[in-house]
């Protein structure tokens, strides 16, 4: 079973208070991003994980594809399976790429061996693998609360919309990204906001980890003022960082922008 798990975009993102738990409420809506890895789920007489493309960092045996399929494993006679991941998304880039690894390898290993399990069940594994693991289970635009793990429809149809993703080549972590956050009401309601014409949105809707990394990382700010420059209607950082985001409306394409060479660009329609 071959599979292609995306990214996400956070479209504002708002850090709202300290949960008993050690994590953050937040507020952010979820758009799935059209760039993806590869993974492919292959029953075999052992099970192993293969990984190639982009260098992932800590021990493979952590790998969040092998920890969605221990988890299924607890519940199910699951047989040896081979895992083939095959990295493109840039890691530590507040895209979700590892969230998408993990649910995605759940859902393979749900249809590979006929699990059956509901939608509601696979959000359960998946929120258990980490927080923004279960918005890729549906995978639809949503605004997200809580700990990012519980969802509410949103009528926002951003389909076709010239987009560009810039990754300075900056790992940041997602938990000091969280560190440097001071929880805060929000200054906008974050759906009213939306509902307004995308124009509207860069003096509406905003990311407080942008605000609370852009001073120590200088780069994050001047990424996002090139993209305004190049003609963009909003442009932000994603999630936790660094890779930052512009939105072209009413355009055929993104424009075609030069980067330093050591970044990683995605250049598309959502
Ligand atoms: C920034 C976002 O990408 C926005 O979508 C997510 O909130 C991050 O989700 P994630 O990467 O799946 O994060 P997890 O692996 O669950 O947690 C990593 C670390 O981030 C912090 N964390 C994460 C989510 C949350 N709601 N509150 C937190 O404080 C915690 O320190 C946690 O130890
Ligand atoms: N399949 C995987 N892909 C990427 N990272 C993985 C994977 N499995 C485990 N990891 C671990 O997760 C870490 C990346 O998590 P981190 O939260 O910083 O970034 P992310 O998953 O790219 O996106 P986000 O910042 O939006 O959560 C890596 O340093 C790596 O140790």
């Amino acid at each position: 079973m071959l599979v292609f798990p995306n990214a996400k975009l956070n479209l504002g993102l708002y850090v709202t208070g300290q949960r008993p738990d050690g994590f953050r409420n937040l507020e952010s809506v979820f758009l799935p991003l059209p760039w993806t890895d590869a993974l492919e789920a292959l029953p075999a007489p052992e099970t192993t994980l293969t990984l190639t493309g982009l260098p992932i960092p800590g021990d493979p045996t952590t790998n969040l594809c092998l920890r969605a399929y221990e988890l299924l494993k607890v519940d199910f006679d699951l047989p040896p399976t081979q895992l083939d991941l095959h990295k493109v998304v840039p890691i530590g880039a507040g895209l979700g790429g590892g969230s998408a690894d993990a649910a995605f390898a759940l859902r393979a290993l749900n249809d590979l061996f006929s699990l059956q399990l509901s939608t509601e069940t696979l959000v359960g594994y998946a929120r258990r693998l980490g927080s923004d693991c279960a918005f890729f289970i549906e995978n639809k635009p949503v605004f997200a609360h809580e700990k990012g793990d519980v969802f509410q429809p949103i009528d926002l149809n951003l389909t076709g919309t010239p987009c560009v993703v810039v990754y300075p080549n900056l790992h940041i972590s997602t938990a000091e990204a969280y560190a440097r956050v001071v929880p805060a009401t929000p200054r906008h309601d974050l759906r009213e906001a939306l509902s307004q014409p995308m124009e509207t949105w860069r003096h509406t809707i905003s990311n407080d980890f942008e605000d609370a990394l852009t001073p120590v990382y200088p780069v994050l700010g001047s990424i996002k003022q090139q993209l305004y420059d190049a003609g963009a209607t909003y442009a932000s950082l994603s999630g936790s960082g660094s890779a930052v985001y512009g939105l072209f409306a009413g355009r055929e394409e993104a424009p075609l922008l030069t980067w330093p060479t050591e970044y990683t660009t995605w250049h598309g329609r959502l």
